[in-house]
């Protein structure tokens, strides 16, 4: 069994809550409040400015310029997708937010900038791959299950899109790659790390479906 499909099985459980959420659940039926959508834009512009660095840290502790490229792309790639954000959704929907992260953004880019800097490459590979892996199969689910015509079509497009799953495609390498080569120690920390990547992608979507706010 490849290292990621090991993954895959770690965090399953977490995986299919997502893929239920109502956020998502309401995504795929257009249904979704606008107001929850432009939230979820919002805190999504300020997930990726962070995730953007941790890819480009996470990329400086490679041991190979191959990957070192591939990450320093990955994260030329999340701040195009966040400018793209600012161009096209918040012009349309007006948003002009001053809030800052809620506690569900703020709890993953910290993790994520964290763990890129203080633990292993492997381990700060394992944290950033939810990222990727969760969002291209939630992008593929509601695309294949979506009520048309959907106000959220250009979203669903972006994640179930070709482009979207080249990037995928490589970060899943390079993390079996590392799996397969890292002692069995090693190993247990990029499951854990993988783990509560994905508990936080989930925290995500559900602090964007409540507008969480700090509670003081
Ligand atoms: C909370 C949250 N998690 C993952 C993504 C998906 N994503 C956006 S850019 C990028 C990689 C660019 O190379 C990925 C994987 C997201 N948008 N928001």
């Amino acid at each position: 069994m490849k290292f990621t499909e090991q993954l895959w099985n770690a965090a399953l459980p977490v995986y299919e809550k997502i893929q239920a959420h109502p956020f998502n659940e309401e995504l795929k039926t257009g249904t979704l409040p606008v107001e929850t959508f432009k939230f979820y834009i919002y805190q999504d512009s300020l997930y990726l400015a962070d995730f953007a660095k941790a890819l480009a840290v996470a990329g400086t502790r490679s041991s190979t310029r191959e990957e070192l490229l591939e990450f320093l792309q990955f994260a030329q790639n999340a701040i195009l997708v966040e400018r793209a954000l600012h161009e096209s959704y918040f012009a349309a929907y007006n948003i002009d937010f001053t809030s800052g992260k809620a506690p569900g953004c703020f709890a993953y880019t910290n993790y994520l900038l964290a763990t890129s800097t203080f633990e292993s490459y492997e381990v700060a590979v394992a944290a950033l791959l939810p990222c990727f892996w969760i969002y291209k199969r939630v992008g593929d689910f509601i695309y294949a299950n979506q009520t048309t015509p959907n106000p959220y079509q250009n979203w669903i497009d972006a994640y179930a899109g070709e482009e979207f799953g080249v990037a995928v495609n490589k970060a899943l390498a390079i993390c079996d790659r590392l799996g397969e080569q890292a002692s069995e120690t090693v190993r247990n920390r990029m499951v854990e790390a993988y783990l509560t990547s994905s508990r936080l992608e989930y925290s995500f979507w559900d602090s964007a479906y409540r507008l969480e706010s700090w509670p003081v």
